[in-house]
């Protein structure tokens, strides 16, 4: 979220405060030479990032593809700062709207994505003048990106109103910022002013102090002017390059840290005129393996490129003058649209057999789990409702159907019991019923344990939720226990939505899923009643409003009342969300009945077919109770 915000001083003082003060805080982000790698709060830490411009993408749509991104398996996003599209005139800024660069970087906090940021001065990025503002050339004689006076006093202008702007969200503060850029293959340009890159170094540290990691990207032809002393020093490349040769050239500059590719290319650009660019989905994923092997930190450029809306593209020159088209889709993972194509899963695949694929737990529970000898309740753990995960691994094998039980009634309220993600089944608060599980050593043990409501009436209020006891595996009470609290609601809003039905042959799993989809409306609608037919018991959540708990199977209620105001109508998408806890039908169904039904006797099971003339339920067909 949104770091904490520093005093308001003049902004030259920031950094001098900073330094005086004590670091309230152990949050780092450090190249560690000794041993080739970055650090992240002191842990060994490799980014595997991809590249999203805000600036060509509708605001309303940031959320959407940065957690594609998170969900893509990366844990950073990186990006440039366009200087044009933020002072259209001297001294005059703007950072609302599709230009806020804070609301960009709060949303990429949201997504759990760290941030490598790049702000120029001069960006390239096929975006008009490379981001460097036209009014420049109101001087005519002016050398841009070089140390001439004027083009150094524009530049030390802006940057005194942009990088202040970034001191809250540099990481060691409380943001997500972990590493900046200076200029952009600097050593691709026929200039070679060091004047000039060293001016830029000075300025950086002046307003970022000097905690912030500061690199420079530049291809391998680029790397003798385009590094710096104090600069930690990357490359870029793509998929059909030689990558031991690069990083081989690279170690002449740094012959310790991590490697670091800082754009792989997932695609190129396009130009009017010419073909559509694109890059085969195995060399991408090929060269990425092979990076990641190595043990280096990548960006690939572009995961999603997004579009040159208005007059923002820009153009190159290659013997003639060829301007980029108004599609940067780029061929990336992620296509201009929005949609995951077959390269980002292609991607993830790759990703996750590195093992940095994401889990739910990561998005549900992103500050990682709290470890216990004992089970701690939700409220130990300061989580006041819904589910809380608790995991153990089992330290023998147990090669007979053992019972799992929780003494004294422990179970508070309904536990939900995995081996190794397969669905075991349920144990609840006040019921007999008995749970046989088996195992191998080492296996992992998960229960996701719901809170049904605390106590509101009774002789004891203090009504604790969770594992009271340490659950016993026939006579051996479990320990060493990790507890995810976990935020579904988080989760919910920003989820994209899942196929809800299946093939018929195909088994729908059992235990803890979500599920998704979205509906529209064609008319005005109406108040409606959610029924779930076939389904055991979950949550649910429409639009990303928590609708409230759903047991089908228990009855007596059977509908969700669907308040009108939830709905968008007219055509517009709804997006309804699920989390079925146990058991859904191979064709999982979502209906909405025109009235509720909340008198289904218990242990029942219902069938209601909507009746042709009045689409409302007939009266129930009983099937024989169970
Ligand atoms: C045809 C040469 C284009 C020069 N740009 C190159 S190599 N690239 C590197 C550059 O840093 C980046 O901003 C992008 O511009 C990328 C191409 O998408």
């Amino acid at each position: 979220m949104a770091p904490k915000k520093p005093p308001c001083l003049p902004s030259l003082l920031l950094p001098l405060l900073t330094l005086l003060l004590p670091q309230a805080d152990t949050r780092s982000f450090i190249v560690d030479r000794e041993n080739d790698r970055f650090l992240l709060d002191g842990a060994p830490f490799r980014y595997v990032s991809g590249s999203l411009h805000y600036f060509r993408v509708p605001r309303v749509l940031w959320a959407d593809r940065l957690l594609k991104m998170r969900m893509s398996g990366l844990n950073a996003v990186q990006f440039y700062v366009p200087w044009n599209y933020h002072e259209p005139e001297p001294g005059v800024y703007n950072f609302n709207g599709s230009r806020d660069l804070t609301a960009f970087l709060n949303e990429a906090s949201i997504a759990d994505l760290l941030v490598i940021l790049r702000p120029g001065p001069y960006i390239c990025a096929e975006w008009e003048m490379g981001g460097l503002p036209a009014w420049l050339l109101q001087k005519p004689e002016i050398q841009l990106r070089t140390s001439d006076p004027d083009f150094l006093a524009a530049v030390d202008s802006w940057f005194k109103v942009l990088l202040p702007k970034l001191y809250p969200w540099l990481y060691h503060n409380g943001g997500n910022i972990i590493s900046i850029q200076v200029e952009n293959e600097y050593g691709s340009y026929k200039a070679c002013d060091f004047t000039y890159m060293r001016h830029l170094a000075g300025l950086f540290r002046a307003l970022l102090g000097d905690r912030i990691l500061l690199f420079t990207t530049d291809g391998p032809e680029g790397l003798k002017c385009g590094s710096l002393q104090g600069l930690y020093t990357t490359v870029d490349f793509g998929p059909a390059d030689n990558m031991t040769e690069i990083f081989a050239l690279l170690r002449k500059y740094e012959p310790h840290g991590p490697l670091v590719n800082s754009e792989y290319y997932t695609g190129w650009l396009d130009y009017w005129g010419q073909n559509h660019s694109t890059r085969s989905i195995s060399a991408v994923t090929k060269g990425l393996e092979n990076m990641l092997k190595l043990g280096a930190s990548v960006n690939m450029y572009m995961f999603h490129g997004g579009t040159n809306f208005g007059y923002w593209n820009g153009a190159d020159e290659k013997g003639r003058f060829l301007p980029i088209t108004t599609s940067y889709d780029y061929d990336a993972p992620i296509s201009e649209a929005g949609d995951p194509t077959p390269k980002l899963f292609a991607l993830r695949n790759v990703i996750s057999k590195d093992g940095y694929l994401l889990s739910f737990l990561d998005i549900l529970c992103p500050h990682g789990p709290i470890r216990s000898i004992l089970p701690m309740t939700f409220e130990a753990v300061k989580q006041d409702h819904g589910f809380m995960l608790y995991r153990t691994y089992l330290t023998h094998t147990v090669s007979e159907p053992t019972q799992l039980w929780v003494p004294n009634n422990g179970v508070h309220d309904r536990a939900y019991v995995m081996v190794d993600g397969v669905f075991q089944g349920v144990l609840e608060r006040n019921m007999k019923h008995q749970l046989f599980l088996m195992g191998k050593m080492g296996a992992k043990l998960d229960i996701l344990l719901e809170n049904m409501g605390r106590l509101s009436f009774g002789s004891n209020s203090s009504d604790f939720k969770g594992l009271l006891e340490p659950p016993v595996l026939g006579q051996t009470a479990l320990t060493q226990w990790l507890m995810f609290p976990l935020k579904v609601d988080k989760l919910v809003k920003w989820w994209f939505p899942l196929p809800l039905l299946r093939s018929s042959h195909a088994q729908a799993p059992s235990g803890p899923t979500f599920y998704s989809t979205t509906f529209s409306i064609l008319g005005e609608g109406g108040d409606t009643f959610l029924f779930l037919p076939g389904w055991t018991k979950g949550q649910v959540w429409i639009n990303g409003f928590n609708l409230g708990r759903y047991w089908t199977r228990q009855g007596p209620q059977q509908t969700l009342y669907v308040p009108r105001p939830l709905l968008f109508s007219r055509g517009a998408l709804n997006k309804i969300t699920l989390l079925e806890l146990e058991n859904v039908p191979s064709e999982p169904q979502i209906q909405f009945l025109d009235r509720p039904i909340l008198n289904s006797t218990l242990h029942k099971t219902y069938i209601y077919s909507l009746s042709a003339d009045t689409q409302s339920p007939s009266e129930p067909m009983e099937l024989s109770g169970h």
